[in-house]
């Protein structure tokens, strides 16, 4: 039998590394990002979401007739069932996550290809559901309004597509473009708790819905991609730049943490914090509200003691910023983050299934032995 002194417990499975992966390369001690070798800096500042997504999902960059092609796709299966709109409708007085979560899982009933886990198969349905994500996230912000939700438009690219959808106007060319950096930066992060939760799901042999539904589950915690939104409601409470240390200092003597601060991997500044971040500021700036962003610059000042000691700013800490100026409401924002997540849920299923092996570990018993079963009148 397993015992303490016999065996090593990893928590939390820190620093364990479960299986080979091509997708993505995390350095967490200098705080770099690659997707399939491709720096992260690069991609968000040359590439678009369609063409970053192209390469993840195919493992090379696009040629621009590749491009086209696959852009049409996206743009092709963007509409929802009229049965899908209804369960959104149903269920929406529920979190947004949980309406996604929902909707996820009943697109599973019209796809089809629903129970094929071949390669291919598997590619066409992460291509619908990175499409249909952003027709439910932005069709239920509008029925639970008791609004009409809003076709999707052919002629625009995601990130436009999805800000039109939203507020029913085409947006400004400049945040359609900070909207498609944003999907980039989200679109994978190797096997963080989201993507675990989609790989152990695939590697059941369940499908990419199931996985894809297990994703949005996981992310929606305060410690995933929850964090965004709790940044924004503590940058509301601090109200002013100047109330931003005795807010820290308060929340840590309470053993608070500091929401979009810390990161499992890295111990350096997230380098998809850096472009969010001159991204917060230049929006603030253009949107007449530079206020949130010395507010968040404040709080990472207060904060360099424990950046010193590997507690960073993380991809959350900006980003709610950005949602907040683009007047995207707070409880969308683990939305947005999960919409520019489906392709890296969908590569991380498909290098499950290529490689399966069953994610099963193990626990440690520390509880009682061969207790006697005592019937329920003589308790
Ligand atoms: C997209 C993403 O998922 S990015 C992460 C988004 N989440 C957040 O921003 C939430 C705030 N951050 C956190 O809760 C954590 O940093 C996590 C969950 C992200 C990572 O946690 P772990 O790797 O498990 O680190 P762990 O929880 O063991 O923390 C290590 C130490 O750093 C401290 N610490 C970690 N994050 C923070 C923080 N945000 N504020 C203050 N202290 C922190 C912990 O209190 C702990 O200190 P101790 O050793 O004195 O007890
Ligand atoms: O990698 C992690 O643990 C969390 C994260 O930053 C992400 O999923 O983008």
């Amino acid at each position: 039998m397993a015992t303490e002194q016999k065996v090593q417990i990893h928590r939390g499975l820190r620093d364990v590394l479960i299986d080979r992966t091509r997708s993505s390369f995390i350095d967490g001690d200098v705080g770099k990002l690659l997707y399939r070798g491709y720096n992260i800096d690069d991609l968000a500042t040359k590439s678009t979401f369609e063409e970053t997504i192209y390469l993840l999902l195919y493992s090379e960059l696009p040629n621009r007739e590749q491009l086209d092609a696959f852009d049409a796709e996206l743009r092709a299966n963007r509409a929802l069932p009229e049965e899908v709109l209804s369960v959104i409708s149903i269920t929406q007085k529920s979190h947004p996550m949980d309406v996604l979560r929902t909707a996820v899982s009943a697109l599973s009933a019209f796809d089809p290809d629903t129970e094929d886990n071949s390669a291919e198969a598997t590619l066409r349905k992460g291509i619908r559901l990175t499409a249909q994500a952003s027709t439910i996230v932005a069709a239920h912000a509008r029925i639970r309004e008791g609004k009409q939700p809003i076709a999707p438009n052919s002629s625009l690219s995601h990130a436009s597509n999805f800000l039109y959808m939203l507020f029913g106007e085409e947006p400004d060319p400049r945040d359609a473009k900070l909207m498609d950096k944003d999907f980039i930066l989200h679109a994978e992060h190797g096997i963080n708790a989201s993507s675990f939760g989609a790989r152990v799901t695939a590697s059941t042999q369940a499908d990419l819905h199931c996985a894809v539904t297990t994703g949005v589950g996981v992310l929606k915690g305060p410690s995933h991609g929850g964090a965004a939104e709790e940044v924004m409601k503590m940058a509301l409470e601090i109200g002013d730049e100047s109330n931003a240390a005795a807010y820290v200092a308060d929340l840590r003597s309470k053993g608070g943490r500091v929401m979009g601060f810390g990161h499992r991997v890295y111990k350096a500044v997230d380098p998809r914090s850096i472009h969010l971040m001159d991204d917060a500021r230049d929006l603030g700036v253009r949107k007449g509200q530079p206020g949130w962003y010395s507010i968040l610059e404040a709080v990472a000042k207060v904060m360099e003691p424990y950046s010193r000691r590997g507690i960073c700013q993380n991809v959350d800490f900006f980003s709610g910023a950005i949602y907040y100026l683009l007047d995207i409401p707070e409880d969308l924002f683990i939305s947005i983050f999960a919409m520019g997540r489906i392709p890296g849920w969908t590569v991380q299923v498909m290098e499950q299934f290529d490689n399966n092996i069953l994610l099963r570990p193990r626990l440690l018993y520390v509880g009682e032995m061969d207790v006697e079963y005592v019937p329920i009148d003589q308790r």
